[in-house]
C-alpha cells in the first residue's frame, strides 16, 4: 500500500462562475519517497497540497494516507490525525516568535503530551542532524532565513510524521540559505528516511526531489524522476517548465 493515495481529486469552487481548479488528479507517493509539485500560477497546486494536508476537501474522490480518508474523521479525530501523520513546512516558517529554537521544535511532542524522556533523546537528534545546536536557546528574531527554516524543518520532524507537507519552503530565502535547506530536506529523506511532498516554484530546490509530478490547469500534465544526476534532472525540469509554460518561471535566471 502506498503512503499516500491521490485518487481522482477534482475540486470545484462554486461562486458566480463555477470554477474546477482540481480536474480527476491521481497519483501516489510511498514511504520515503520524496517529491516536487510544480505548474503555472494558479495550476492548483495549493489547492491540492491543503486538500492532502485535511485543510480544504475535495469535491470529490480521495485522499488516504496510510490507507485511512481523513475526511471521513470527525474533528477531534481529524485534528489529532494531523498532528501526528502531518508536518509542515512553510514559506514563511510559521515559527513562534515568543519562544526559542528549542522551544519550537519540542512543541509538535508537547501538544501530544509525550514524555520528557523520550522527547529530549528525540530533540537531540533533530537539533544535531539539522546542524542548529549552537542557536538553540537564541529567539526566533535574533536568527536568520535559513535558520528559521531549518528550525521550521526540526519541528515538522520531531515526532516522525507519515509525511511532511511543504509549501514552498525555499520562496524567502536567499540562493545560498534556498541551497542549504534543501539540503537539509534532503538529508532528513536519506537519513530518517522521511517521506516528503513539496510544492515549489524553484528549479533549484525542485532538482532535489526524486520524482517531480507537473500539474497543468488542474490536470496532471507530468512526471519526471531525477535518477543519479541532479545537473541533468535541473536541465529536465527547466525544459519541462519551458513546454508547460506560465508566469512565474522566469528560466533565464533558474540556476542549479
Ligand atoms: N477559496 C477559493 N475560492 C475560489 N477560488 C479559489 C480559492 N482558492 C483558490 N482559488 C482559485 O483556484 C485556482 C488555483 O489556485 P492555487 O492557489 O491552488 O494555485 P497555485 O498553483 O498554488 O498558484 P500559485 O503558484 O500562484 O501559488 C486559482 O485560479 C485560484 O484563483
Amino acid at each position: 500500500m502506498s503512503l499516500l493515495e491521490v485518487r481522482n481529486v477534482s475540486k470545484i469552487y462554486e461562486g458566480s462562475i463555477e470554477n474546477k481548479v482540481l480536474d480527476n488528479i491521481r497519483f501516489q507517493v510511498k514511504d520515503g519517497d520524496f517529491v516536487g509539485i510544480m505548474g503555472p500560477s494558479g495550476s492548483g497546486k495549493t489547492t491540492l497540497l491543503n486538500a492532502i494536508a485535511t485543510i480544504d476537501p475535495p469535491s470529490s474522490g480521495d485522499i488516504r494516507i496510510r490507507g485511512n480518508n481523513p475526511y471521513l474523521m470527525d474533528a477531534k479525530e481529524m485534528a489529532l490525525f494531523r498532528r501526528r501523520e502531518l508536518g509542515f513546512v512553510f514559506q514563511d516558517f510559521n515559527l513562534l516568535d515568543s519562544l526559542t529554537v528549542e522551544e519550537n521544535v519540542v512543541l509538535p511532542l508537547t501538544l501530544d503530551n509525550i514524555p520528557l524522556s523520550a522527547m529530549n533523546s528525540r530533540l537531540e537528534e533533530v537539533i544535531q542532524t539539522l546542524g542548529i545546536e549552537p542557536i538553540r536557546h537564541r529567539m526566533i528574531h535574533e536568527i536568520s532565513g535559513g535558520q528559521r527554516q531549518r528550525t521550521a524543518i526540526a519541528r515538522a520532524m520531531i515526532h516522525h510524521p507519515s509525511i511532511v507537507l511543504a509549501d514552498e519552503p525555499t520562496g524567502n530565502l536567499d540562493s545560498k540559505s534556498s541551497k542549504d535547506v534543501m539540503m537539509m530536506l534532503q538529508q532528513m529523506n536519506e537519513q530518517e528516511h522521511a517521506t516528503i511532498l513539496m510544492v515549489t516554484h524553484d528549479v533549484m530546490a525542485a532538482s532535489y526531489c526524486q520524482r517531480v509530478i507537473f500539474i497543468k490547469d488542474g490536470k496532471l500534465y507530468n512526471e519526471i524522476y531525477r535518477g543519479e544526476n541532479r545537473q541533468a534532472f535541473f536541465q529536465k525540469i527547466v525544459d519541462m517548465l519551458a513546454l508547460l509554460g506560465g508566469d512565474r518561471y522566469d528560466l533565464t535566471t533558474a540556476r542549479l
